[in-house]
């Protein structure tokens, strides 16, 4: 089941063509990293999925019922932290928290209970502390708050570590990872190590389209290639090494390599086993008495996938 699904959505802005026949499903009960370049489109997209902006051509559904522009039908299921999320900075966390449920009808008897609740799901406190003098990842918790507010099943949060510090950051994310089985969460962001800690389903947009979707691991086992990395302290004559790995390449123990000067660095992408061929390329130090600096085994990670699939 799906919770959300967008069918060949575009949107322009004047000439610039920001996405282009989109197709997006978020099933339901995921944590799903949505990721992309600075302007690929991320918000662009959160902004259709709440109505707030207007698609040029496609469908949006959000559990089957479609989402129309200027409309807030859907967004009845929908909670929004928008990237630089505002607030009333004179205002208690729990004030503000209870004037956004007033806003959207809560009535004080809920308030009273939903309130303390939510602000100690999030680590805040119940204290008089203003808002202004709330720290930023103090701040992205409260925003977090007020979207959780009316139980949503759908939580889209856009960009929301970007701008926190590394623990800040970690808070964030533990409390994102503590709602799955309590909500659906889209989570836009261009930080992959963000994604790989609490995502199980990622979908990586570029140049206005998916490149890829679907569950992490199954994305990692197809896209991602084992690699070795080996790298030597100084420049030297290498020249026997490259031998060395052309050969490897030619007994089809490693598919292929790379190798940056400036780092003099190789990276060795092989299948296969990763012992077979270290035992090799250890042997091959020893012809050439070449010893690198460093050697290790990268694992599959979403970064390489990233860089395979959008900058190839
Ligand atoms: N209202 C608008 N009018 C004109 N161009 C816009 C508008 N909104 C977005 N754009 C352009 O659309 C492109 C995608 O922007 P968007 O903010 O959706 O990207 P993003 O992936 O969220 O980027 P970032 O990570 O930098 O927030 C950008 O080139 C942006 O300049």
């Amino acid at each position: 089941m799906n919770i959300l699904e967008l069918r060949q959505v575009s949107k322009a802005f004047g000439p610039k063509q920001v996405l282009d026949e989109l197709n997006l499903v978020v099933p339901t009960g995921s944590i799903f990293g949505f990721v992309g370049e600075n302007g690929a489109g991320k918000t662009t997209t959160m902004k259709l999925i709440l109505g707030l902006e207007q698609k040029d051509q496609g469908e949006i559904l959000i559990k089957g019922k479609p989402v129309a522009f200027g409309d807030n039908q859907t967004n009845q299921v929908t909670g929004y932290l928008p990237d630089v999320p505002e607030f009333y900075n004179y205002m208690t966390g729990k004030e503000y928290l209870t004037f956004c449920g007033e806003i959207t009808g809560l009535s004080r008897t809920i308030l009273r209970q939903k309130v303390p609740e939510t602000l100690k799901l999030v680590g805040l406190s119940l204290d008089k502390k203003r808002i202004k003098s709330y720290s930023r990842g103090m701040k992205q918790r409260l925003g977090i708050a007020q979207a959780l507010l009316n139980d949503p099943e759908l939580l889209i949060c856009d960009e929301p570590t970007s701008a926190l510090d590394p623990s800040g950051r970690n808070e964030f994310l533990e409390i994102l990872a503590g709602l799955k089985g309590r909500t659906t969460i889209l989570f836009s962001t261009h930080i992959l190590s963000d994604v790989e800690r609490i995502c199980d389903y990622v979908g990586i947009l570029d140049q206005g389209n998916l490149t890829i979707s679907g569950p992490l691991d199954e994305l990692k086992r197809q896209y991602a290639k084992d690699q070795i990395e080996i790298q030597f302290s100084e420049k030297q004559n290498l020249r026997a090494f490259f031998k060395e790995l052309d050969q490897l390449k030619e007994r089809e123990q490693l598919s292929d390599y790379s190798y940056d000067p400036d780092k003099f660095l190789f990276k060795v992408n092989y299948v296969g086993s990763y012992e077979k061929l270290a035992e090799e390329i250890f042997r091959s130090f020893e012809a050439t008495q070449l010893f690198p600096r460093v050697i290790k085994k990268i694992d599959p990670s979403l970064e390489s996938i990233f860089l395979e699939v959008v900058q190839s």
